[in-house]
């Protein structure tokens, strides 16, 4: 048995967020210039909206602009392509995030083609992800770059461990095995074909649970002493009747086995916010710059 960490992802993006600040003071003082970030919310999705206020809150207390548009559900695909272009000629706006999952009428990879990529603070648009893909300098997506930095504050150096990443989605799952191979990770990525996952899972030093079903990877999938991100969101009724968050790892299970985990929620959630902002800063010094 070990004693297995807790690893604060809340008091990390906390800390994050109040040096933001005063990058972001220090900036608008070298510029007159404030980093401004445009959310766009298509239909009326209750999870989504929680998420865009958070996202409004925190990024205001940031001392940045936050300009949220939010778009009947029945909104023309064309209608948010010339959104997103005014955006994009907007010199108060920096980033630009336009909200996933998009409603079933609308192309979300032609929505993102649009983006301009200086603009693109989740990372989404191709130019973006090949860049990253090839090492070149990249805004990446939030939620692995928020992964990432847990990781090496609670490792150290990651060169050479056995990385396993359980996903390989467009947001998460692949750009987090970039980053990961970046880190000089020895980087597995398995999905739903992959034969015999709990073996898999079993060689990593770093598991990652970022599949979107409840508590999928038990205690005995995890290598003693592991370091466990659980990436998932997933929405479950608890024994009281009422909706509790869980993550995809079984986190009770991972106790005494892993050697560190992330909660949900309190884990990576909070973090892929603070990465939001430190993209939309970074996007606006090269604008500015
Ligand atoms: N904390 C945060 O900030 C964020 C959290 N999330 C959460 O992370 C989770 C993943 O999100 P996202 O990447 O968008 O999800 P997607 O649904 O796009 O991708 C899920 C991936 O999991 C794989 N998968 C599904 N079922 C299994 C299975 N039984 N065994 C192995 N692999 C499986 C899929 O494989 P295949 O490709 O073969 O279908 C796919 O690659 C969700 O819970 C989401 O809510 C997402 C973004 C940010
Ligand atoms: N273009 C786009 N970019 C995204 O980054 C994006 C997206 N679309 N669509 C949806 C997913 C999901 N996502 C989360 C962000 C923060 C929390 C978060 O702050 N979670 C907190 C609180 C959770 C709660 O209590 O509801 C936590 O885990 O502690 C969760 C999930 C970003 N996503």
């Amino acid at each position: 048995m070990v004693e297995t960490r807790l690893i604060d992802g809340k008091a990390f993006a906390e800390t994050m967020r109040a040096r933001l600040k005063d990058e972001v003071a220090a900036f608008v003082a070298a510029t007159g210039v404030t980093p401004g970030l445009a959310v766009v919310l298509v239909g009326e999705d209750p999870a989504s909206a929680v998420y865009v206020r958070n996202k409004g809150k925190q990024t205001a207390e940031a001392g940045m602009t936050s300009i949220e548009h939010k778009l009947p559900a029945d909104t023309a695909q064309d209608d948010v392509l010339a959104l997103v272009r005014a955006l994009n000629a907007d010199p108060a706006v920096h980033g630009i995030l336009v909200q996933l999952p998009l409603p079933a009428h609308i192309d979300a990879q032609a929505v993102l083609a649009t983006i301009d990529p200086a603009k693109d603070v989740d990372g989404f648009h191709v130019v973006n992800a090949g860049r990253l893909a090839v090492g070149l300098d990249a805004l990446a997506p939030c939620t692995p770059l928020g992964c990432v930095m847990l990781l090496k504050d609670t490792l150290g150096s990651l060169a050479g461990l056995e990385a396993v990443v359980v996903g390989r989605s467009n947001i998460v799952g692949k750009p987090l095995a970039q980053l990961l191979l970046r880190e000089d990770c020895t980087v597995t990525i398995a999905h739903s074909r992959t034969r015999d996952l709990p073996g898999v899972c079993r060689r990593a030093d770093i598991l990652i649970g970022a599949v979107g079903r409840p508590e999928m990877i038990r205690g005995d999938w995890i290598k003693p002493g592991a370091t466990v991100i659980d990436v998932g969101i997933n929405r479950v009724a608890g024994a009281d009747g009422k909706n509790r968050l869980v993550g995809d790892v079984a986190f009770n299970e991972a106790q005494g086995i892993a050697g560190a985990i992330t909660p949900v929620p309190g884990g990576v959630g909070p973090m892929t916010i603070a990465c939001l902002l430190a993209n939309t800063l970074t996007a606006a010094r090269r604008q500015v710059g």
